[in-house]
């Protein structure tokens, strides 16, 4: 069977019009990756993003409109999907590239429901769940075996956390949620992916790039690693 490669672009994502600009903010406000606020006051996370949310759009709603009422974010990363297809696609490379988003449209965990492509080598049994194992990339040492689903999936992508679904009470769980003792499988300091995240046939652990501009994708086409790769983080 002919490789097929899926190439999943990420980035945050803006408002599209100055509708958009108070729930874009809200979601903005309410992850704790970007407001982390200490121990109970972790409660007033979804009320305090609600307001500041409603207090700050007005003076943001202004700033788009002066850049032509919306965020230009979705339109340049639209962008770069389509050139990083046509140049794997000038080098035979049979792909196909998405783009998701963290905080608007097209959110990571609706464009992975799409993405069958990309789960082609995934074998979800009847109940859509795959066995998952993470493993140290460098001691091959394995550190949690578990399932996920789909949704399981778009979260480790998106937030680059090991996290399965739990069968017994059926959520998506993320290791070290309440520890902070996270598998993250992605290191900035070295690099490369930490963690070898794999299910059986599809191993997500085999992408070691995080590849940020176009030009650096542009260096690695043709290079083993997107060859080899199901899945290419952005
Ligand atoms: C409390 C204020 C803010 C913090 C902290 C903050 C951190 C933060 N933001 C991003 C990514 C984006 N922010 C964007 C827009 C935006 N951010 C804030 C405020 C905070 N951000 C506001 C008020 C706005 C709206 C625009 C404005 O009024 O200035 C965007 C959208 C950009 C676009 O193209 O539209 C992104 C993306 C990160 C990653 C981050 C902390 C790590
Ligand atoms: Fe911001």
């Amino acid at each position: 069977m002919e490789e097929k490669i899926g190439v999943l672009l990420l980035n945050l994502g803006g408002p599209e019009t100055l509708k958009d600009v108070q729930p874009f903010l809200y979601n903005l406000f309410a992850d704790p990756d970007i407001i982390q606020l200490p121990g109970l006051f972790k409660l007033l996370q979804w009320p305090l993003a609600k307001l500041t949310s409603v207090l700050r759009a007005p003076k943001s709603e202004k700033g788009y409109a002066a850049i032509g009422g919306g965020s230009p974010l979705r339109k340049i990363t639209d962008e770069q999907a389509n050139a990083l297809r046509m140049a794997l696609e000038a080098k035979n490379v049979n792909v196909s590239v998405y783009v998701g988003m963290r905080y608007w449209y097209p959110f990571t965990e609706e464009v992975i429901e799409q993405v069958d492509t990309l789960l082609d080598g995934i074998k979800w049994d009847d109940k859509g769940l795959a066995m998952a194992i993470a493993q140290n990339v460098d001691t091959g040492a394995i550190l949690m075996q578990g399932f996920v689903n789909k949704g399981a999936l778009a979260t480790i992508i998106t937030s680059r956390k090991a996290t399965f679904f739990s069968r017994s009470r059926a959520t998506l769980w993320t290791k070290g949620e309440t520890s902070n003792n996270f598998i993250n499988i992605y290191d900035k300091r070295r690099n490369k992916l930490c963690v070898q995240f794999s299910w059986r046939g599809f191993l997500l652990g085999h992408v070691r790039l995080l590849l940020v501009k176009l030009l650096e994708i542009q260096e690695q086409i043709g290079s083993s690693n997107i060859k080899m790769s199901n899945l290419v983080l952005i």
